[in-house]
C-alpha cells in the first residue's frame, strides 16, 4: 500500500498509471460501510461483500421491520463466522423523515405542469392527484414557491422515478404543488424532502427509541447513525437515551448532516459526535449543486482535525442498476479520499442495487489508488500545526509513531491500546501503512456482573481509516507484565505474518506502555 508512493504534486511518469497494483491482504485503507437489504441479505451475499472489503454493516430502519433486519443480521453473524472478516454494525434512524405510503403499490404518474396534493390525511389513497404523507405541519412549515422533492426510498437523484414539485399554495392542512418534471413513482414508500425547511419533529422519534432499546440492545449495535442531526443538543439527547441502556453506553454516535440546518452547527455538532456523516443524498439536495464540494472539504478538515472519523455518502448511484461507474462517479471516489474521508457508505448499490459485491470491490479498488498518492507529508505537516504546542503525551507518541514508521519504512504499525484512544491517534495522522491494533481487554464491573471490555472498541476501529483491529485473548489482562505484552506481540506479529501484511526482515513500529511510560519501538523481523 504504501510501496512506489507517487505525488501527485510532482511530475507522474504517465506511462506509470497503468502499472497493475499490487494486490494486498488488505483491500484498502479507508472503510466500506454497506447498507444491507433485500438485494444483500443470503449469507452467500452477505459472505462476498465482507471478503470485497465491507466492514460495517447499516441497517436503515427507515425501511423494514425488527424482525426483517434481525433475519439479515444473524445471516451477517454467520457470514462474519465463516469468512473471520470482522464486521461492525451500525443502526440508522428514521428521524424526521418525511414519507409518502404508497399502500397500494401501484405506480403514480405524474405530468409537468399539472398539480398533485400532500395532504396529512393518511386515510387517502396516494394517486396522482393526491400524496399523504407521515406529517401534519407541513402546511405550517411552507409557503409558496418552496421547492419540494419526492422519490422512491433511497432515490438516487439519476432515474425517472422521482419528481421535483413547488409549492403552488397552502390550503388549510394540504399544499397544492405544481410538478416540475413528469415522472412515475414506483414502489410503496417515497421519501419526501422539502428543502430548506425546518420540520419540527424530533430528531429520535418514538419509533427510533423503540426500535433501539429492543433491536439495538438486543445486538448490542456498535453505531447510532442519528439522521438529520441539527444541533449539537440532539446528539447529546442521543446519548443521554443510549446511557440507560446495558451495553449501549458503549455505542458511538454518529450525526447524520443532511441538512442546512446540520450544515450551519456543523463545530457543535461535531465537538459531540464521535464521528460524522456528510449524507450528501439529502444535503445534496438542499445545498445548491455548486455548494456540494465545499461542504465535503470544509467538513472533512474538521473531523480530520478533530481526529473522528467522517463517512461520505452516495458516491456511485449509478451502479444500483450498472457494472460500471461513470467517470464522474469513479473521480468523485478518489476526491472523498484525497479529501480525507474515513469510510465510504453505499445505500441504494447495496441495498436494492444488482452488483452489492461488485460495488464495493470496485469502490475498494478506487479507494486504494487514491489512497497511494494521498499527500501524506503534507497532510501531517498541516495536522501537527493545528494541533499545536505543547502536545499531550499521547498524541505527542502517536504523531512519533507515525512519523518513525515512514521514516524507517515500517510494513506496519502495530498498537496497544484498550480504549481505543491510541489507535485512533495514530489513525488520525493517517499512515501510509495499515495499523493493527491489538485491543486489550480490561476488566470492569456494572455491580451487577463483571465482564470484558474490548469488543466494542474493536469493532468501533472498523471505521477509521487505516485501523485494523485484534481483539486480544482476555486471559491477557490489560494490568500486564511485559511477560504478556511480549506473547502478545508475538500473537499479532504471527497474525500479521499470516495475513501478509508482515514479511520476514520487514521493520514494525510498536506504540506500547512499559511500566508506567508510553514507548515507540522500532524491531526489525528475522526470518
Ligand atoms: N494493555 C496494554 N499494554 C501495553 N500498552 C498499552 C496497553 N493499553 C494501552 N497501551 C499503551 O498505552 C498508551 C495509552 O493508550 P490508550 O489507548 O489511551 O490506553 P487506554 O486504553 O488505557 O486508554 C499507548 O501508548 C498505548 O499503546
Ligand atoms: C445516507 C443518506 O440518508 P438515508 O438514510 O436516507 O440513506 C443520505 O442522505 O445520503
Ligand atoms: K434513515
Ligand atoms: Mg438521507
Amino acid at each position: 500500500m504504501h510501496s512506489n508512493h507517487l505525488l501527485l504534486e510532482e511530475p507522474i511518469r504517465m506511462a506509470s498509471i497503468l502499472e497493475p497494483s499490487k494486490s494486498s491482504f488488505f483491500p484498502a485503507m479507508t472503510k466500506i460501510v454497506g447498507t444491507l437489504g433485500p438485494k444483500s441479505r443470503s449469507v452467500e451475499v452477505i459472505s462476498g461483500c465482507l471478503k470485497a472489503g465491507m466492514s460495517v454493516a447499516r441497517f436503515d430502519f427507515s425501511w423494514g421491520n425488527p424482525e426483517y433486519h434481525q433475519g439479515t443480521l444473524e445471516n451477517l453473524k454467520t457470514a462474519v463466522k465463516t469468512t473471520k472478516k470482522l464486521c461492525a454494525v451500525m443502526l440508522d434512524t428514521v428521524g424526521p423523515e418525511l414519507q409518502v405510503v404508497n399502500k397500494s403499490g401501484n405506480p403514480i404518474s405524474l405530468q409537468a405542469d399539472g398539480f398533485v396534493i400532500l395532504t396529512p390525511d393518511q386515510e387517502q389513497e396516494a394517486s396522482s392527484k393526491v400524496l399523504p404523507i407521515n406529517f401534519e405541519g407541513l402546511s405550517k412549515a411552507v409557503k409558496h414557491g418552496d421547492t419540494i422533492f419526492v422519490g422512491q426510498y433511497l432515490f438516487t437523484g439519476s432515474e425517472t422515478t422521482s419528481v421535483w414539485l413547488e409549492v403552488s399554495e397552502v390550503k388549510g392542512n394540504d399544499v397544492v404543488c405544481v410538478i416540475k418534471n413528469s415522472a412515475t413513482l414506483a414502489g410503496s414508500l417515497f421519501t419526501l424532502h422539502a428543502s430548506q425547511i425546518r420540520i419540527e419533529l424530533p430528531t429520535l422519534s418514538d419509533k427510533d427509541k423503540e426500535v433501539i432499546s429492543t433491536w439495538g440492545v438486543q445486538n448490542k449495535i456498535d453505531f447510532l447513525s442519528l439522521s438529520y442531526t441539527r444541533h449539537a443538543e440532539d446528539v447529546r439527547n442521543a446519548r443521554e437515551y443510549l446511557s440507560k441502556l446495558g451495553d449501549l453506553y458503549q455505542t458511538q454516535i454518529f450525526a447524520k448532516i443532511e441538512n442546512i440546518e446540520g450544515l450551519t452547527h456543523f463545530d457543535e455538532i461535531l465537538q459531540e459526535a464521535d464521528g460524522i456523516i456528510l449524507s450528501r443524498g439529502n444535503l445534496g439536495i438542499d445545498l445548491p449543486p455548486e455548494k456540494v464540494f465545499l461542504f465535503q472539504k470544509a467538513a472533512l478538515y474538521k473531523c480530520n482535525m478533530a481526529g473522528k472519523p467522517a463517512v461520505v455518502t452516495r458516491v456511485v448511484d449509478s451502479m444500483t442498476d450498472n457494472l460500471r461507474p461513470t467517470r464522474a462517479e469513479a473521480t468523485d471516489v478518489a476526491n472523498a479520499v484525497l479529501d480525507g474521508s474515513d469510510a465510504i457508505l453505499l445505500g441504494a448499490e447495496t441495498l436494492r442495487g444488482l452488483y452489492p459485491i461488485e460495488t464495493i470491490s470496485t469502490v475498494g479498488k478506487i479507494c486504494a489508488e487514491a489512497e497511494k498518492v494521498f499527500n501524506q507529508d503534507l497532510y501531517f505537516k498541516k495536522t501537527v500545526k493545528y494541533v499545536g504546542e505543547p502536545m499531550t503525551h499521547l498524541e505527542s507518541i502517536a504523531s512519533s509513531a507515525v512519523r518513525a514508521a515512514i521514516k524507517v519504512k515500517s510494513s506496519v504499525i502495530i498498537c496497544f491500546t484498550s480504549s481505543g484512544r491510541a489507535a485512533r491517534l495514530i489513525a488520525k495522522y493517517r499512515p501510509t501503512m495499515p495499523v493493527l491494533s491489538v485491543v486489550i481487554p480490561r476488566l470492569k464491573t456494572n455491580q451487577l456482573k463483571w465482564s470484558f471490555s474490548g469488543a466494542f472498541e474493536a469493532r468501533q476501529s472498523l471505521i477509521v481509516r487505516g485501523l485494523f483491529p485484534m481483539l486480544a485473548d482476555p486471559r491477557h489482562p490489560a494490568e500486564s507484565t511485559s511477560a504478556t505484552n511480549e506473547s502478545i506481540l508475538k500473537v499479532a506479529l504471527d497474525h500479521g505474518k499470516a495475513s501478509g501484511v508482515i514479511k520476514s526482515h520487514d521493520r514494525v513500529v510498536i506504540c506500547q506502555k512499559v511500566g508506567d511510560a508510553s514507548v515507540v519501538k522500532i524491531i526489525e523481523l528475522e526470518d
